[in-house]
């Protein structure tokens, strides 16, 4: 193996642990809105709460910045996790 393949397999070592972490991460927010999403359903509440994102995505969008990360990239990342939960939610409220 040469230096350059070394170094290239620790990166990629370093990024493995990141895709666990993000995996982990996102595991458990979607156990946590599954909660939300049966609270919901037994208390009547849509799936959907659109003031509720709008703060997000502003909340965010300023963390990715200060974090030098895109805001844009970031918005649509959060939007594509939501709207995954919103879909959820609605499974059990008509199931229910
Ligand atoms: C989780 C909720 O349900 C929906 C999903 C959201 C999310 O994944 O962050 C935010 C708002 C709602 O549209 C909630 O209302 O808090």
């Amino acid at each position: 193996m040469t230096t350059a393949d070394a170094q290239l397999a620790a990166f990629r070592r370093s990024i493995d642990n990141i895709d666990a972490a993000l995996i982990h991460i996102l595991a458990e927010r979607f156990r946590i809105t599954q909660a939300v999403g049966e609270y919901k359903a037994e208390h009547d509440l849509p799936p959907a709460d659109p003031a509720r994102e709008e703060r997000q995505i502003t909340r965010l969008r300023a963390l990715a910045t200060e974090s030098g990360l895109d805001p844009e990239f970031s918005e649509k990342f959060l939007r594509f996790v939501i709207d995954e939960v919103i879909h959820h939610h609605e499974r059990i409220r008509d199931a229910d």
